[in-house]
């Protein structure tokens, strides 16, 4: 989507496609020496923190890659994914806790604005990966569309004028 009133979106502020890229290629490397997570992830195809990537920087307002990769069924797909894994909560705070780790170490945006809105997704997102995961069957259709994520309800983002957080001017 094009950023209106000079605002730009979450995935543009967070640096575009290339950043949320360069997210989940530190954070899967992670992923397989952890513990807890490693089971999981273990047959992971070589290109599934790429698709990732272009899932959560759509999400975020981004452009539409993963729609592009996988047509009217992108949303089905991604759903499918989790679907029957029985993932458990414990996976889920530690999926949660080492991307957020690995944000900060790559230099995704930090002010309290960004972090609000991709921490919301992540923990929506990674609590319907757990509930869809306990299904045996896929209940999305391929008219469901991938999900917007705005700055909701902080209205960010926000500069500092003088003292104060102020939303930024348009
Ligand atoms: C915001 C949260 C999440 C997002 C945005 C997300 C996104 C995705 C996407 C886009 C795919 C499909 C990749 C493709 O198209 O090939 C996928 C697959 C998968 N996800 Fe998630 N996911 C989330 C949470 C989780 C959590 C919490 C777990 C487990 C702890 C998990 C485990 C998996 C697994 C096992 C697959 C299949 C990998 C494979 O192809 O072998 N996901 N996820």
């Amino acid at each position: 989507m094009e950023p209106s009133n000079n605002i730009p979106t979450p995935c543009e502020w967070a640096g575009g496609v290339e950043k949320f890229e360069q997210l989940t290629d530190a954070f899967y490397k992670k992923v397989l020496t952890d513990p807890v997570l490693e089971p999981v992830f273990r047959h992971m195809p070589a290109e599934h923190s790429k698709h990732v990537a272009h899932f959560m920087a759509e999400v975020l307002m981004g452009p539409k890659v993963y729609s592009a990769e996988y047509g009217d069924n992108a949303l089905r797909h991604m759903v499918g994914k989790h679907i029957g894994k029985k993932l458990k909560e414990e996976q889920r705070k530690r999926w949660a806790q080492l991307l957020l780790e690995t944000a900060d170490e790559i230099g995704l945006p930090d002010d309290p604005e960004f972090r609000s809105t991709f921490v919301a997704h992540i923990e929506w997102g990674t609590r319907v990966a757990v509930i869809n995961s306990q299904l045996e069957e896929n209940p999305t259709t391929s008219e469901e569309q991938i999900p917007e994520w705005g700055w909701g309800e902080v209205k960010g983002p926000y500069e500092v004028v003088g003292s104060l957080f102020q939303k930024k001017k348009e």
